[in-house]
């Protein structure tokens, strides 16, 4: 392992390290989290500290056969009880290399991930990396009608095990720790509906990952879009958890000069390499050894961000090109040692993947009761839902009312009913296809986490939604079938007629989900709903007949939700 003079020779001998868990060969999640549980008595926790290292790390993208180095063998480490933070200019790799070593970022056929990334002296290919860490992303993933504190109950029931009250006594010390309590039971908000402040949001999502008492906290950017008094708040809660043991890392954007006074640890990276790795505090002595002096008056964060930024990452000018040369081979040339944190305190983590915490049922009902809590205070949708079905309802019937008064014509009867079913086909699908893009963040958050199964979150997810879909279709049923005599207003018959409709809605809302979960924005669900529906009515039957399809195409009327 490779690691820089400046670095090493600074780092403290942690004496306070004191692993507990000693895993039994087939030992469950909430085994290992019940001999995990964190005795604060002296301000550290007595659990499990781990130390991440990184050796060589590149990242090589293909693009197009011509191969881009992202990053471009770094080797660091991260020791528990301290906070680390990388910088440098946008582009610099930052995101890249906190994804690679969180486990996030894979190889594929186009990217290539190269060197070793160890927990504890394991690699993290051979852990569950996730239940020992957190990640919290640059983007707030959150859902918008929920208030922190349901945010965190629901999190740490589908995460954590223990009764109902040690929830609630989690929640309650996360919220007092993040200094949520004045906000805790307001709802979170979004760009188109106020909610609680940003620096708030940006705790909870701080607080969504602390429920589970991770070891190792890996945040992206976790102050950008904060004003500084607040994105020092969220420094101060960093090395809060710090201190208690963890092991912190973070990408931070211009941090002020106190803010900058906090950080135990820096890293500094130019165009994929690294040119810094030491003590915050010994940064600027090291440039100015270099002959980059950081004026007197001057914060070092901002100082770093213009030394180190290049207008164009592709085209380089000559004199950007030199400058990164010699920060670069001014840092490759210090003496590399190993010297470090005391790894003999360091327990071995167990390799094995941990079961969830929670079972098929729990996850269900925890899942169908947020959906519903969240649909529910969302009530456009909805209403907009049944706007559309009434309005619609109410037109064909002034359409078809003169009709019924000689309604013997079964062409007029046919045309009637393809009206109701596109009607409900239509509105069912674009309803269902909204539903799914807002979520797929937090779902592919969750999953990639194993928090749940995909088929508890995809039934609790529908059935919640149900019955704001089912009653607009009632009461369009009842617009019509009372106004149009297609069984002489025979009312035994309506329950068929409501009936086969729920049939064909149930279908639409199928087909609406499969297109939602396939696109990123509701927009583009809006858009590709008629492109999908459209060709379905086309081969419904009734425009042409399918006695009049040419040779060979008679089965496209299997894929259509056919109602006549
Ligand atoms: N899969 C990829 N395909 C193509 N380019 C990529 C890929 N991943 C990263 N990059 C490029 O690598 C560079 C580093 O990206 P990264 O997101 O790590 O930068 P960053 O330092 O976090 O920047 P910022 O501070 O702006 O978020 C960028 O130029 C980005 O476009």
């Amino acid at each position: 392992m490779n690691i820089s003079k400046e670095f090493s020779k600074n780092m403290s001998q942690d004496g306070s390290v004191v692993p507990v868990i000693k895993e039994e060969e087939n030992s469950s999640f909430i085994e290992v989290y019940q001999e995990n549980i964190p005795n604060e008595a002296n301000g550290q926790d007595e659990r499990t500290k781990i130390q991440l290292c990184w050796d060589n790390v590149s990242y090589v993208i293909d693009r197009k056969g011509e191969e881009t180095q992202i990053l471009k063998s770094i080797s660091g480490k991260a020791n528990p009880g301290e906070l680390l933070v990388l910088m440098g200019s946008s582009g610099a790799g930052k995101t890249t290399l906190l994804n690679i070593l969180a486990g996030r970022l894979k190889s594929s056929n186009n990217a290539k991930i190269i060197g070793k990334i160890t927990a504890n002296g394991t690699d993290i290919k051979d852990l569950d990396f996730g239940y020992y860490s957190a990640y919290v992303t640059q983007e707030d993933i959150l859902l918008p009608n929920l208030t922190p504190r349901e945010s965190l109950m629901f999190s740490s029931r589908l995460r954590m095990p223990g009764n109902y009250q040690e929830h609630v006594d989690r929640v309650n010390g996360i919220i007092n720790d993040l200094r949520l309590v004045k906000c805790a039971d307001n709802i979170i908000g979004s760009i188109t509906k106020k909610g609680i402040s940003g620096g708030e949001r940006k705790r909870v999502c701080i607080g969504m990952e602390l429920i589970t008492d991770p070891i190792v906290l890996i945040l992206d950017e976790p102050t950008s879009g904060l004003d500084s008094f607040t994105a020092e708040v969220v420094i101060d809660l960093l090395i809060e958890q710090a201190k208690k043991g963890r092991t912190v890392m973070s990408t931070i954007h211009q941090p002020s000069t106190s803010m900058f006074d906090k950080f135990d640890k820096l890293i500094l990276l130019a165009e994929g390499h690294l040119v810094y790795q030491g003590r915050a505090s010994e940064s600027t002595k090291y440039f100015a050894k270099i002959g980059y002096e950081c004026p007197k008056l001057m914060n070092p964060a901002d100082y770093y961000m213009r030394l180190l930024h290049v207008v164009d990452r592709k085209h380089h000018t000559e004199e950007e090109h030199e400058k990164i040369e010699k920060i670069v081979s001014a840092y490759n040339s210090i003496e590399q040692n190993d010297g470090d944190y005391d790894k003999s305190k360091l327990e071995p983590l167990q390799t094995k993947h941990l079961a969830s915490p929670t079972n098929f049922v729990t996850q269900f009902a925890l899942l169908f009761r947020r959906a519903w809590i969240n649909g529910r205070r969302d009530p456009l949708a909805g209403q907009l839902l049944f706007i559309e079905y009434i309005m619609m309802g109410v037109l064909i019937d002034l359409l078809c009312n003169n009709l019924a008064k000689n309604y013997n014509s079964s062409t007029t009867r046919t045309q009637t009913l393809f009206l109701c079913a596109a009607a409900v086909g239509f509105y069912s699908c674009q309803n269902a296809a909204m539903q799914f893009p807002s979520e797929t963040p937090i779902f592919l958050k969750e999953s990639k986490q194993r928090i749940y199964s995909t088929t508890s979150y995809y039934l609790a997810k529908s059935l919640a939604d149900l019955p704001m879909q089912f009653l607009p279709n009632f009461l369009f049923c009842l617009i019509i079938y009372w106004a149009i005599p297609f069984n002489d207003y025979d009312a035994s018959k309506f329950w068929i007629f409501y009936f086969l409709l729920t049939l064909l809605q149930i279908n639409a809302l199928g087909v609406g989900y499969v297109l939602g979960s396939c696109v990123k924005t509701e927009t583009i669900a809006l858009a590709i709903t008629p492109v999908f529906l459209q060709p379905m009515m086309l081969w419904s039957g009734l425009f042409p007949h399918v006695d009049s399809y040419p040779a060979g195409f008679a089965w496209v009327q299997y894929f259509s939700v056919r109602f006549i």
